[in-house]
């Protein structure tokens, strides 16, 4: 059996009286890179802030490879998680000099710009993940000037630089055509099947996107997990149609799930 790299146990989170999570279980295993689903509030980002410490269970407990939540340093866990966002990609919106190298040394430091002089070994990993995520050419060129798909696949490196446990993709395709979709599922497909590559966390509410390499799913409903297991049997027509509320089905052309609506709103 993989060692878990997460287990939450019973989990809830209230936050101001409002409810954002109820009694959640979910375990994710070392080297199974799993996906998060759920519709608009369902309560993924919410996961996503427990897991980095950055919101605290209100009940249940938050267990890492590193051990429980609250009795290990959430810097040094941190530094073992590569998480790519659009909060992030927002936060270098006023760095409109950095090249997309700075972008991703910074990265290693885990601050937004650079201020401290890297190592050449730094450098140069820097540069070797740009050309993994087939943007080496653009090293030299500042970040705010790149497309949405070059953006995002800087901050996949600016991600990998760190060499981290787990890697958390947080709608990495949002703003993408389909070709730059694409693009970057292939590529991101290329690079976690690189030894030393990280376990993967795919948070999204679009089915189509879910990168085949994904073999575990967990499904989020109103902050409830309605299902957690294999892809195949939990993106299953009754789940999905559950969990999205509308009357849909899944077909599978070999590793990757695509939904049809049937219908139009399930309860409407
Ligand atoms: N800081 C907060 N204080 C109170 N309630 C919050 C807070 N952040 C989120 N919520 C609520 O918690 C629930 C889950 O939100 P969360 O952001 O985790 O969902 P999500 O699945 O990530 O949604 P989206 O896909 O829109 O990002 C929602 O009902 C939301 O309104």
């Amino acid at each position: 059996m993989p060692e878990p790299l997460f287990q939450l146990q019973n989990v809830s989170v209230r936050t101001g009286g409002q409810s954002r999570l109820q009694n959640i279980n979910l375990s994710l295993e070392d080297g199974i890179h799993t996906g998060l689903l759920g519709l608009n509030g369902s309560g993924k980002t919410t996961i996503l802030q427990l897991l980095t410490g950055y919101v605290w269970p209100t009940e249940g407990t938050v267990h890492s490879w590193m051990g429980q939540h609250g009795r290990v340093s959430m810097q040094t866990l941190r530094r073992e998680i590569g998480w790519v966002s659009d909060a992030l990609d927002d936060r270098y919106r006023a760095r409109s000099s950095d090249t997309a190298l700075e972008v991703v040394i910074s990265g290693y430091f885990a601050s937004v710009g650079l201020y401290e002089e890297p190592a050449d070994e730094v450098t140069a990993y820097a540069r070797k993940c740009l050309e993994l995520f087939q943007v080496g050419a653009y090293a030299e060129k500042p970040y705010s000037r790149l497309s949405q798909g070059e953006k995002r696949r800087v901050m996949l490196a600016r991600a990998w630089v760190i060499r981290p446990r787990l890697l958390i993709l947080d709608e990495p395709c949002t703003g993408l055509d389909v070709k730059g979709r694409e693009e970057l599922l292939s590529i991101l497909e290329r690079a976690l099947s690189e030894p030393g590559a990280p376990t993967l966390l795919y948070v999204t509410h679009h089915i189509e996107e879910l990168p085949p390499a994904i073999v575990n799913m967990a499904l989020l409903k109103n902050g409830q997990m309605l299902e957690h297991g294999f892809k195949k049997e939990v993106l299953s027509n009754d789940l999905i149609s559950e969990a999205f509320d509308v009357q849909a089905s899944i077909s599978w052309e070999e590793e990757r799930p695509w939904l049809r609506i049937k219908n139009k709103m399930k309860n409407h």
